[in-house]
């Protein structure tokens, strides 16, 4: 614990790439890759404390923390303002647009935040370890003790091509999409349901959604086609599913787009690639485009701006979600902290969780566990979560094996299907 008043001085940092099993996943721009890369960034500082965040694992995002790891030695890990203030000196003005962890969904998000993100968190941990607190207490505390995760459902092959059938098989057509779900829900208790969509035509979509309808009626239901569908075409979605999903997310690309949508349709529009940055907020609220924003503190800054984002989406009546990429137990305890210190969030947070392999985690077992469709906020000190050595060594010599240095769900579709042609709309 903390000796009152003591600063704790980062003195090193550790960026750590990992590779983890992925299954072939299908989403409007290609299919995962057989491995999903993070990178663990460790903070150390010179009292001895050591601080855990999770991001992106993909080459130039690796070099870009490197670049910032090196003019944070010496800052006070208190000091969250001061260290956002040196990466953001350092990548002012820098946009991510396309790929980036993201496989080419459109996305202008901040550079500087993407960045900033792992080094927050990793000082809430230290923060939260030097005076005996959980990460929640350092965010105005949790206004739950769980919080709800959704099932998040994707069309996928039965197997990587030329390997064998994984556990989950193949969820090429409604009833595969609803035994996904049965299998999903029984496993965890998810209390909601997200299709990713943007895989096959609108209507075939549609049907997936009719038939999760009738096997879950009770459970909310939602659809994210990655802006793979016209405006008119999501349009006509929206009035077929009138009264069936809780919100319609990303139907079609850009602020002005979404605009048209949301004036034609019924239920509420999400989003997590036209407002990414804060500076799409203003336009978006201006053009009434989305009425909810799914945060996602990995390229919203951090835990602290990504309450702000909450704030701001409660000021203009907006609805709050969280959205996810593959990631592993440090981020999901981030999320975790994150989503139980926010009482304005309104909805069920995504996880990819449930399509990792158990055994792939750098942390040690037992911090987090899924009931009834939630997580526990852990109540330990910090993220509440340890690095397990031998794991992360294990997953980085993965990371140096699998040849993959760049997520690129497209070019991996395009092995098997030369002709594949991601570009939006495409319906
Ligand atoms: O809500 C979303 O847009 C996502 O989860 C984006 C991800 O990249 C997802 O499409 C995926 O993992 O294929
Ligand atoms: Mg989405």
């Amino acid at each position: 614990m903390d000796a009152a008043g003591e600063p704790h001085r980062i003195s090193e940092v550790r960026i750590t790439p990992v590779a983890f099993r992925d299954l072939p996943l299908l989403n409007t721009v290609g299919v995962h890759e057989p491995f999903a890369l993070r990178a663990i960034v460790e903070v150390v500082t010179d009292s001895g404390l050591t601080g855990l965040g999770e991001t992106y694992g993909d080459a130039g995002h690796l070099e870009r923390l490197r670049a910032a790891a090196s003019v944070l030695t010496g800052v006070d890990v208190w000091h969250v303002h001061r260290i956002a203030g040196l990466i953001r000196d350092r990548f002012a003005g820098d946009r991510v647009r396309g790929g980036h962890g993201m496989s080419g969904m459109v996305t202008g998000s901040s550079t500087a935040d993407r960045v900033l993100s792992p080094f927050e968190v990793a000082c809430l941990d230290i923060q939260g370890k030097a005076i005996g607190r959980p990460v929640s207490d350092l965010l105005g505390g949790a206004v739950r003790d769980r919080v709800d995760y959704s099932a998040y459902l994707f069309y996928k092959w039965a197997a990587h091509p030329g390997a064998d059938p994984d556990p989950w098989g193949a969820a090429l057509k409604p009833d595969e999409i609803v035994a996904q779900a049965r299998r999903m829900v029984d496993e965890y208790g998810f209390r909601a349901i997200k299709l990713k969509g943007g895989v096959f035509r609108p209507e075939e979509e549609v049907e997936a959604i009719r038939a999760l309808r009738e096997a879950f009626p009770d459970h909310p239901l939602r659809i994210d086609p990655n802006g793979a569908w016209s405006v008119p075409a999501a349009i006509r979605v929206g009035a077929e599913l009138d009264g069936v999903i809780e919100y319609l997310e990303d139907p079609t690309t850009g602020i002005d787009g979404m605009a048209r949508v949301a004036r034609e349709v019924s239920m509420p529009l999400a989003t997590n690639m036209c407002v990414v940055a804060f500076d799409q907020v203003r336009p978006a609220v201006a053009a009434d485009a989305v009425q909810v924003i799914l945060s996602d503190h990995h390229f919203w800054g951090g835990l602290g701006r990504s309450r702000s984002l909450a704030d701001i989406c409660h000021t203009f009546g907006m609805g709050l979600s969280m959205h996810s990429n593959s990631h592993l137990g440090v981020s999901l305890a981030a999320m975790t902290h994150l989503a139980a210190a926010t009482p304005h969030l309104t909805y069920a947070c995504d996880t990819h969780w449930p399509w990792k392999d158990p055994a792939d985690d750098v942390i040690v077992p037992g911090a987090l566990a899924f009931s009834d469709g939630a997580v526990a906020v852990p109540t330990a000190p910090g993220l509440g979560v340890e690095l397990d050595r031998d794991a992360l060594a294990r997953m980085h010599e993965r990371y140096l094996a699998c040849g993959i240095r760049e997520r690129d769900d497209t070019g991996y579709m395009r092995r098997f299907e030369p002709g594949f042609d991601p570009t939006a709309p495409r319906w």
